[in-house]
């Protein structure tokens, strides 16, 4: 895997107000993490500050490439204001800038616009205007694509087609940087998390390692079996039982599941009920809140 960009102890505040303090990570290609964080933590300051769009106060940002505005696509939160251009200008306008662009064909069916392509920019809805900006970011067939809050304002069509894109993207060879409070979509496409807290870069990881350290799985079944059984089991948090139904809460349902192996035949109804990306990051920054 090559690294397409890398942040070392970046430091960006606004009037003397210390928004990112010591930022560091790396995106690899082919890959998709998704920035995580509360209202206010500093997401968009932090994407504005790696694409130089506001200045940052110290630390490195480097891409893989010299010319990096040539390897970038970006999808920022607020959509474009213009009037008197209609979106096959503005796209054709957008692959003018770039040296290799997507093909005009190609940009307007991944945005399914087609049937707006001669009506003014102005003029589309906000779900279309959304649309508009990711054909935008596409135009240049970056190698690394940055989405800042993506899919508001998107209905649900839009949204399926949208990640679907975004997937292919990656099995394609590019990086996607995202971030978004959707975080049930997030959960499905993303492999890499960063959880921005306290003005740093709080987690950095996988899903799986983020269960392991603020997760809390449910593990439910039937069994006529003694609760006596399960309660000398390491990683238990609690076990409940009503009649013959067990649920007990774990932090580490791997190592449950493999001591309850033995007993399977006398075991019915087994279902394990994983936190959610949600519940997961509330759990994360209720135990790191400064
Ligand atoms: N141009 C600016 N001048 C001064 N302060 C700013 C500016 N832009 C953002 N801020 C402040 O920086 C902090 C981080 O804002 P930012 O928009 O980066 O957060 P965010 O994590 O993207 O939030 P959200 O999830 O609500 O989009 C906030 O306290 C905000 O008020």
């Amino acid at each position: 895997m090559a690294v397409v960009l890398n942040v070392e102890h970046l430091q960006k505040s606004y009037r003397k107000k210390t928004i990112l303090k010591d930022i560091n990570f790396q995106i690899n290609d082919s890959s998709i993490v998704a920035l995580i964080g509360a209202n206010g933590a500093g997401k968009t300051t932090l994407i504005n500050t790696i694409l130089k769009l506001t200045p940052k106060d110290t630390g490195k940002v480097q891409f893989s490439v010299d010319q990096w505005k040539q390897i970038t696509g970006v999808m920022m939160q607020d959509n474009l204001v213009l009037n008197r251009i209609n979106v096959e200008e503005i796209i054709n306008l957008t692959r003018s800038y770039f040296q290799d662009p997507l093909s005009y064909e190609n940009l307007i069916r991944i945005s399914g616009l087609k049937e707006v392509e001669n009506t003014f920019v102005s003029q589309l809805s906000g779900g279309q205007k959304r649309r508009l900006s990711f054909a935008l970011a596409l135009a240049g067939d970056p190698k690394i694509l940055f989405l800042d809050e993506p899919t508001v304002g998107m209905d649900s069509i839009a949204r399926n087609d949208f990640w679907k894109t975004v997937a292919s993207l990656k099995q394609n060879g590019k990086s996607i940087f995202i971030t978004s409070h959707y975080l049930k979509e997030l959960e499905n496409v993303a492999d890499h998390f960063l959880i921005l807290q306290n003005k740093n870069i709080a987690f950095d990881g996988s899903i799986e390692q983020l269960r392991k350290i603020s997760g809390k799985v449910l593990v439910e079944f039937d069994s006529k079996l003694s609760c006596k059984t399960f309660t000398s089991f390491s990683s238990i948090i609690s076990i409940n039982q009503t009649n013959h139904h067990f649920q007990i809460i774990t932090n580490d349902a791997n190592e449950l599941l493999s001591k309850l192996n033995p007993f399977l035949k006398a075991i019915s109804n087994l279902s394990v009920n994983q936190s959610s990306l949600d519940t997961l990051l509330l759990n994360y920054q209720e135990k790191n809140n400064d």
